[in-house]
């Protein structure tokens, strides 16, 4: 049977001067499953999910899914990035709704795109904050809203990249708390870019570990052992969490170490 979502032999590269950034990355993803990807900064992480949300197109191979060629961006592929993009003169009850109007137009009455707008806006608890716009509200606030408006769209696949990267440390634990139990209620497909290891553990099904660019691929994927629902304390001393975390650490830091620490 073929994945849900499958990278085939992809290979970026940006300029024919210079070495691929990307080569012969095949993933094959199940649907539901929750991907991490790691690897140091540069390696290419951005630009494997940019193919994957049809932002960038493939120099070699391709992405399918569900069956279909990813070629251009589509609502099927909802992305959220670490510095949100919302529209700063919208509140954040329009900037979902401006999605779900783009979206579901055609498919939903006037009232039942209002009702999908708020359950969305509650499932980020930002009910409270409908009418504020971007700049009145916190950071953790407006990548919820991000979140919101990803998960409108009823995408086949989440695309995150790095997005609690720019949030404190409480805010972040809370938010991915969040993502586990919307990603539990909902079994969307997500593939998530993160520098975080815990996070990494924490949140997936599997690691994808990418050696370093140029010419970067998948070095290793680790299954990640432990059962959902995931609770953080608990893991904090669970031996197959800092078993599962040592492996990925060990990837990084021992046998693919960050290309610029090596040089210094
Ligand atoms: N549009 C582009 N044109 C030319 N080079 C690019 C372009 N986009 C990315 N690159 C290069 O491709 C390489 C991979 O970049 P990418 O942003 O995918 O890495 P990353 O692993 O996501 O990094 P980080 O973790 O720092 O965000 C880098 O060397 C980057 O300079």
């Amino acid at each position: 049977m073929s994945a849900f979502l499958e990278i085939s032999r992809l290979g970026i590269a940006f300029n024919r001067a210079a070495p691929p950034v990307l080569r012969e990355v095949d993933l094959k993803i199940d649907k539901g499953e929750y991907i991490a990807v790691i690897g140091h900064s540069g390696c290419g992480k951005s630009t494997m999910l940019n193919v994957v949300a049809g932002l960038l197109p493939a120099t070699v191979g391709g992405v399918v899914l569900d069956g279909a060629e990813v070629r251009e961006p589509g609502p099927d592929r909802a992305v959220v990035f670490q510095n949100h993009s919302l529209l700063p003169w919208l509140t954040c009850y329009e900037n979902i709704r401006l999605a779900v109007d783009q979206v579901f137009g055609r498919a939903m009455s006037k009232a039942e795109r209002h009702d999908w707008t708020m359950k969305n806006l509650e499932r980020v608890h930002m009910t409270h904050a409908r009418d504020r716009r971007p700049g009145e509200v916190s950071g953790g606030m407006k990548q919820r809203i991000g979140i919101g408006r990803a998960l409108a769209m009823k995408p086949k696949v989440l695309l995150l990249d790095e997005p609690f990267g720019a949030l404190d440390a409480l805010t972040r634990a809370h938010l991915q708390d969040e993502v586990m139990q919307i990603h539990a209620e909902l079994g969307t497909t997500v593939m998530m870019i993160t520098h975080d290891v815990d996070e990494a553990v924490l949140l997936s099904d599997r690691i994808v570990m990418l050696t370093n660019g140029p010419n970067a691929t998948v070095g290793e994927v680790l299954t990640v052992p432990l059962p959902r629902p995931r609770d953080r304390l608990a893991l904090a001393t669970d031996p197959r969490f800092l078993e599962a975390r040592q492996a990925v650490l060990s990837f990084l830091h021992e046998r693919h170490k960050n290309p610029a620490l090596k040089a210094a």
